[in-house]
């Protein structure tokens, strides 16, 4: 994924792993790096003709899909390039109040694009609507980024796993069958994020798994919990232990051994994403593999209440420190050991790459493992990453995307730059692509990752924006590029913090730099979307049923931290867009997977008949 599919991965034990880096090269670092080495030598100034006959003829024994883009009827291709932009963690909410940090933040220019006629409207970026299994479920970066990028809607991991679990499935795969090996006489792990967000993981699948294993044999099993307070309120971390002792209580009562053996915050163990920070990885790895952790408790309840400190000063459930669960002499309960059993329970792939490149991967390098145990029957809920075929085994097959847009820009001829920041790099590359890894054609496109800051965001809201903004100017202006995607990470990674004033301030600084780059845009004259992929600077409070804000006793407003249900803007201009192109009125369903389609149609293409309807008219 991203860049991770090469650099600082350790060799593989797979060949065919190898071969998938070799093919798909790493993302280039930023400043130094150079353009993509045949996007010269292809200008895309007009729509190169589909080169699927040429492929046909090379591979006789495929049906090859017929990718060719057909001209739009009415709409000419643009002479400049168009640029979707995502402002992540940008929704438009139906509280404008004070909690609201997008309305309260001074936006001079989304404001002025809200004002413009027919040209911005609201869409879905949540449940049903991209993939999930209710519309109670909140939108995220993942299912949102493949929507945008497919035009398609999938039934996405949290969904499948629902559906594996309720029709047995699950039990009956390969992946159950690997791990039921060690059912009679060794350990079966589940390392995992302990909440119901619904966003990477849910508590109810861990216990069905459970509940599964039990029944099936299992007879001692330790769980591994990452707490949360990011998709869920910040707190809550201490009532999905207790629910999870009781449901571990039921399940001795049936003679397994089972019981938490060891833990840490989200984002302090295991759950990083893009290597940003690998030592987050490690420290999963001492905790849950060795048994090794700056704290011990005898009980995780009193290891996350201890480990949160004082009301006045918690610290958030995202940023427990390790720890490990020890019996009365101190020993370890759940070190993971030759011929055990691991399974990563999240669905969604960004956060379980690493650590499960930790569990996969013999000969691995990256940081020390100490001890790698023996014939670990290791899957993850999902196969994580299609390309590196990572991890190998897995209980639920994930989401099939196929024909993204991307796919169809590399055979029709038309390049790309993508480009955010390390947090959110393998969105508009790894999801935006359908969960796939390094380039789709590395001589049509370019990935530019700008290394993100390693500390808490509200203490730098501006995050890299401006480096992004310089960087995504330069590649509009080099006129190499037909299609330019940018993600900004701020209002999303800072509203993850619960800081409203820091949410605000990054909210201000987005909008500045959408400002520089719709400017640079017009000189070119091309046409762009800026859109977002869910809601979360749009509500920094958690609210009642009624939507009033709820305050703690001391008269502090709760913060929310997690993402919103609301829509996302999304607004279409630039010089090169035609007078007459507006928001069709016959769409108002219309959501994230629609904006793949209205992309194609603003190159000058119509959009396949596989997609999800354009959103204008011309
Ligand atoms: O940080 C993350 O992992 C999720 C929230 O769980 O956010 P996003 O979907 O925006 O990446
Ligand atoms: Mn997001
Ligand atoms: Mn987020």
């Amino acid at each position: 994924m991203g860049k991770g599919c090469g650099g600082a991965l350790g060799k593989g034990k797979k060949k065919d792993e190898a071969k998938a880096q070799e093919a798909k090269p790493a993302a280039a670092e930023p400043a130094a790096q150079a353009p993509a080495a045949s996007a010269e030598s292809k200008p895309a100034e007009t729509p190169a003709p589909a080169p699927a006959a040429a492929e046909a003829a090379t591979a006789p024994q495929k049906m090859a899909y017929d990718y060719t883009l057909k001209p739009h009827p009415v709409l000419a291709p643009p002479t400049g390039p168009v640029m979707v932009c995502i402002l992540d963690g940008f929704g438009e909410n139906e509280f404008k109040d004070e909690y609201n940090a997008v309305h309260m933040a001074k936006t001079p220019t989304v404001d002025a694009l809200r004002a413009v006629p027919n040209r911005f409207r609201t869409i879905k970026a949540h449940g049903t609507a991209v993939g999930l299994p209710s519309d109670a479920d909140m939108g995220n970066s993942e299912v949102g980024h493949n929507a945008l990028g497919s035009g398609q809607v999938v039934d996405q991991g949290a969904r499948l796993v629902d559906i594996a679990l309720e029709t047995g499935t699950m039990f009956e795969g390969a992946g159950w069958k690997l791990i039921s090996q060690a059912f009679p006489a060794n350990t079966v792990h589940f390392i995992g994020l302990l909440s119901d967000g619904g966003v990477h993981s849910r508590a109810d699948q861990l216990v069905g798994c459970l509940r599964g294993a039990v029944a099936r044999g299992a007879k001692r099993v330790r769980v591994h919990i990452l707490t949360d307070g990011r998709d869920v309120p910040d707190g809550s971390s201490i009532k999905f232990v207790e629910e999870l002792e009781a449901e571990m209580a039921a399940l001795r009562e049936k003679g397994c051994d089972i019981a938490i053996a060891s833990g840490g915050g989200r984002m302090k163990v295991t759950m990083d994403r893009y290597e940003a920070d690998w030592a987050m990885v490690k420290a999963g790895w001492d905790a849950h593999v060795l048994g090794k952790a700056p704290h011990q408790f005898t009980d995780a309840k009193t290891a996350v209440t201890t480990l949160r400190g004082t009301d006045e000063a918690p610290v958030s459930d995202q940023y427990i420190d390790p720890f490990v669960i020890v019996d009365k002499n101190g020993a370890p309960v759940g070190t993971i050991q030759d011929n055990d059993a691991v399974v990563l329970f999240n669905f969604r792939a960004d956060r379980m790459v690493e650590i499960s490149k930790a569990f996969e991967y013999e000969d691995f390098s990256t940081f020390d493992r100490e001890r790698f145990p023996e014939n670990l029957r290791f899957v993850g809920m999902m196969q994580y990453d299609g390309d590196l075929k990572l991890p190998a085994n897995f209980l639920v097959p994930p989401p099939e995307i196929s024909h993204v847009s991307g796919q169809y820009f590399v055979r029709n001829g038309i390049t790309t730059f993508a480009c955010s920041e390390t947090q959110k790099f393998g969105h508009v590359t790894f999801f935006w692509n359908g969960n796939r890894s390094g380039y789709l054609d590395a001589a049509l496109e370019q990935y530019l990752e700008i290394p993100s800051d390693k500390i808490e965001f509200n203490h730098a809201p501006d995050m890299k924006a401006r480096e992004i903004t310089a960087a995504s100017k330069e590649a509009i202006l080099s006129g190499k590029y037909k299609v330019v995607r940018v993600n900004f990470a701020n209002p999303d990674m800072v509203g993850h913090t619960g800081d409203l004033g820091a949410t605000i301030r990054a909210c201000e600084t987005v909008d500045a730099c959408v400002k520089e780059l719709l400017e640079v845009m017009d000189s070119v004259n091309g046409r762009w979307i800026v859109t977002s992929d869910h809601g979360n600077a749009d509500d920094m409070v958690q609210r009642d049923k009624k939507g009033r804000p709820i305050f703690s006793e001391e008269g502090k407003a709760l913060p929310l931290t997690s993402h919103t249900l609301a829509p996302v803007p999304i607004f279409i201009g630039g010089a090169g867009l035609p007078d007459t192109v507006v928001f069709r009125d016959d769409e108002p369903e219309g959501g994230l997977a629609n904006v793949a389609a209205t992309t194609i149609n603003l190159l000058g293409y119509e959009a396949p008949s596989i997609y999800k309807p354009s959103l204008i008219k011309a």
